[in-house]
């Protein structure tokens, strides 16, 4: 018999390429199906699929506009998930729920250069701003029940011009900006969701509990991501390179959240692949290079 899983977010970047991978396997539950902001929303629309495994990519991810939005955004990070745990403990569904490196925020002195380190799965979390706390707050709500997954991930694109992402956003923003500014100090793994939804399905298969990393391999800074994508797009567009502090966004960002892969690579005895090998596949993708 085939195992049914379902995917919450199925419109969104990571959901629309989990669904892909998985073909008439996969369930989509777009916002239309299943409302965060409503527990009756969550429990009739699970109650009618009855899946064997739910992903919940479903989330507020609109990291400045949380700042805002508190309420908004715990209600949909974190209580909507504290609902789906309960509801998956009870009928023994496996629940995936996605999370992020923004839950690491002061390792950056720790990771002076030259001493960098990358953040494994026991390193404690620090959030910092309303959208990083309430995504710490949904891994607590599904760690609750030991059997469930738990993957971080960082700075996900993929999916085409439609979707909201930093590659998609440097694309239309060079369409008519000869010069672009972007921090480079923060620095992290950017990933593509096709690399992402298949290191989440390898996890899934090898029945997978508790909490692990999953990233494209290496690290960089946006700044440096700009300025290959534009080298990469044989575009003339000058990236000038500027601090965090510069660009004054209302979200605080971690300075320093590169994650260790070591324990998805041991899980599923293969690597990812680098954050520059999964700009070129992107970019090829779309045509652009
Ligand atoms: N994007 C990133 O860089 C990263 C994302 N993550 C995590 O990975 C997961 C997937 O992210 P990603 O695919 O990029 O996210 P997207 O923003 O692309 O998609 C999120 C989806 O959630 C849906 N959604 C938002 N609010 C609600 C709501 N109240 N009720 C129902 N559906 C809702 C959106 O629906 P609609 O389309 O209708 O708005 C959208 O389809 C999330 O948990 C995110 O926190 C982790 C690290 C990095
Ligand atoms: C558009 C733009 C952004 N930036 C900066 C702002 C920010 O610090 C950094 C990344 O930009 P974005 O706002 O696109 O990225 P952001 O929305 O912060 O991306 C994140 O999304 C959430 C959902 C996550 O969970 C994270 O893993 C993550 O990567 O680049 C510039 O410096 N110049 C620019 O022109």
């Amino acid at each position: 018999m085939k195992t049914t899983i379902a995917i919450t977010g199925s419109a969104g970047q990571l959901g629309s390429e989990l669904a892909r991978q998985l073909g008439s396997r996969a369930v989509q539950l777009s916002r239309a199906h299943i409302n965060l902001a409503s527990d009756a929303s969550i429990l009739d629309a699970l109650g009618e699929i009855r899946p064997a495994i739910l992903i919940n990519c479903a989330a507020y991810t609109a990291v400045d506009k949380a700042e805002s939005d508190a309420e908004a955004c715990f209600r949909a990070n974190a209580e909507a998930v504290a609902t789906m745990t309960g509801y998956c403990r009870e009928r023994n569904i496996r629940l995936v729920q996605l999370s992020t490196d923004y839950v690491f925020d002061d390792y950056a002195a720790d990771n002076a250069a030259g001493s960098q380190r990358p953040l494994d799965e026991q390193t404690p979390a620090s959030p910092r701003g309303i959208y990083a706390q309430s995504k710490l707050q949904g891994e607590i709500a599904a760690a609750a029940t030991p059997e469930n997954l738990i993957v971080r991930t960082c700075g996900l694109y993929g999916g085409g011009p439609t979707m909201r992402n930093f590659v998609e956003t440097m694309i239309r923003l060079a369409a008519t900006n000869p010069e672009l500014r972007v921090v480079d100090d923060q620095r992290c793994t950017p990933s593509y969701c096709v690399d992402v939804a298949a290191a989440v399905l390898r996890l899934i298969e090898q029945e997978a509990t508790g909490l692990y990393h999953v990233t494209n391999r290496e690290s960089t800074t946006w700044f440096e991501l700009a300025q290959t994508l534009f080298s990469l797009t044989r575009k003339p567009t000058v990236v000038q390179p500027i601090s965090t502090a510069e660009y004054g966004a209302a979200a605080p960002r971690p300075a320093y959240s590169v994650l260790s892969l070591e324990k998805y690579s041991a899980c599923v005895q293969r690597e990812m692949p680098s954050w520059r090998n999964a700009l070129e596949r992107y970019l090829n993708d779309r045509k652009l290079a």
